[in-house]
This record gives C-alpha cells, sequence and structure tokens, in this order.
C-alpha cells in the first residue's frame, strides 16, 4: 500500500466541524477529544493519518510537508502567507475579522495603537487606508486592551458579536469574512494528485450537496 495521506487537523474550535465534513465526505477520521490525548491517530483502513495540532501551526506543518493536507482558517492563511495551496473553501467555522474599539472614540492621534493577534492583517489594513498605526501583539483576550488603555483599537476575531457586547465595546470597521480552508504541500499536490484530487472532489460534492 502506498504512504498514508498525512492531515494537519486544527484542534479547538474548528476541529468538530472539520471532523463532521469528512466524515460526510466519507473519510470516519474522529478523534473522541474528550478522552484521547493522542496526537498522532492512525486510519489504516483509509490509508490516512491525521496529525492533532493548533490551528495557528497547521500551515507550518504543511508548508513543510510534515503533512500534506490540512485544514486552516482564512485568517491565519491571511497573518502567515506561506508556500502552502489553498484548494477548497470548506465554508465552516465562519467569523470575520474586524476594528473595534471604545464607542465614540474616534482615531484621533498620530500612531494610534492597535493590539492584535494578526498583526499582519492589521498593518496590512490600515497601510492600505493611508493611516500609520503601532501594533501592541497579544494572544489572547485582545478584547481587554482598549478597556485598560493599553490599544485605541483592537483588531481580532468576530462571531456572535458577544464579546465585544459584554465588554461595552463597539465594531467600527469588518476587514475580511473569514471561513476555513483546505491547504495542501505543493509537493504533495503532484505525488499524491489522485488520493488529494479525490478528497478535494469528495468534499465539494458534499458542499453542493447542501447549498
Ligand atoms: N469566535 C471565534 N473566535 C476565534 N476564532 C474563530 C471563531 N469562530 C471561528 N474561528 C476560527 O477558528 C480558528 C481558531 O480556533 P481556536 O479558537 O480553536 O484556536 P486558537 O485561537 O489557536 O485557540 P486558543 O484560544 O486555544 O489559542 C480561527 O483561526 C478562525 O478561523
Ligand atoms: O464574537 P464572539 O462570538 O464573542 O467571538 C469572538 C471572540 O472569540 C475569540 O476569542 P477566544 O474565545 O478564542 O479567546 P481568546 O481571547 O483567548 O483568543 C476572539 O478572539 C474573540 O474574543
Amino acid at each position: 500500500m502506498s504512504k498514508p495521506l498525512t492531515i494537519a487537523m486544527p484542534k479547538g474550535r474548528i476541529y468538530e466541524e472539520a471532523a463532521e465534513l469528512m466524515k460526510r465526505a466519507g473519510y470516519e477520521l474522529e478523534a473522541d477529544m474528550d478522552e484521547s490525548r493522542k496526537l498522532i491517530l492512525e486510519f489504516p483502513e483509509q490509508n490516512i493519518r491525521v496529525m492533532m495540532a493548533k490551528p495557528m501551526d497547521v500551515v507550518t506543518y504543511v508548508e513543510y510537508g510534515a503533512a500534506d493536507i490540512g485544514i486552516a482558517g482564512k485568517d491565519v492563511l491571511l497573518e502567515q502567507d506561506r508556500d502552502v495551496y489553498e484548494v477548497l473553501d470548506l465554508k465552516i467555522s465562519p467569523c470575520y475579522v474586524a476594528v473595534a474599539g471604545l464607542p465614540d472614540q474616534p482615531l484621533s492621534r498620530i500612531a494610534p495603537k492597535i493590539a492584535t493577534k494578526y498583526p499582519k492583517v492589521a498593518s496590512d489594513y490600515f497601510r492600505e487606508q493611508g493611516e500609520q498605526i503601532e501594533i501592541i501583539p497579544l494572544n489572547g483576550s485582545i478584547e481587554l486592551a482598549p478597556l485598560i488603555g493599553l490599544a485605541d483599537r483592537i483588531v481580532d476575531i468576530v462571531s456572535t458579536g458577544r464579546t465585544l457586547k459584554e465588554n461595552g465595546l463597539v465594531e467600527y470597521e469588518k476587514i475580511t469574512d473569514i471561513t476555513s480552508r483546505l491547504i495542501v504541500n505543493p509537493v504533495s499536490y503532484r505525488l499524491k494528485s489522485t488520493e488529494i484530487e479525490e478528497m478535494v472532489s469528495k468534499l465539494s460534492e458534499v458542499m453542493e450537496g447542501e447549498r
């Protein structure tokens, strides 16, 4: 049998939707996330190996060929700009990236401070707007930054809008819509084209059927 197709799956909030979509496409790759701490799961009957990765790291595994394919949020792809093929919009885990802050606070001062875990996305956006900014890099709880005066604005993911609302923040501009994407290592795309194209076509069929 040929070498297994290795898939880097994102742990966390994307995982269940991604595994469910894979299942509908005929790939039973589910891990019991409540029970298991295993990071590599073998599915020999399907000739597939699954790596459980942090969502931000999926692109790294795929770029270096540690995984042939992976599932990553478009936010991560925009931020990291890596050498991988983005082959399919899976339309799962929808959310968007937005600029938010305290209400009624015009961006008046020179080089306002922008707190974010997406420094590239934020810099690209404000450069396009012709605004000079200072990035304050954070890893989470970004909404804290304007509340305590650390930043004038945040650039962060919004889904239900609940986090902004409960912290008295408002959205100023939407930057871009986000969904999860299927990504492929360029070399694997050539060497394992049959398996990869089959997976892309099965996933596309499932998604077509749901429209
Ligand atoms: N409300 C949301 N907040 C953050 N990410 C979301 C949201 N809804 C969908 N996503 C998608 O989920 C991905 C992040 O998943 P998750 O929150 O599990 O990872 P993480 O941010 O690395 O987790 P952690 O909070 O453990 O560091 C994002 O890349 C994005 O594409
Ligand atoms: O619009 P909502 O539905 O409220 O979702 C948006 C929030 O969810 C994410 O945070 P996460 O839960 O990943 O925690 P974090 O702050 O530690 O990144 C994101 O960074 C926002 O804070």
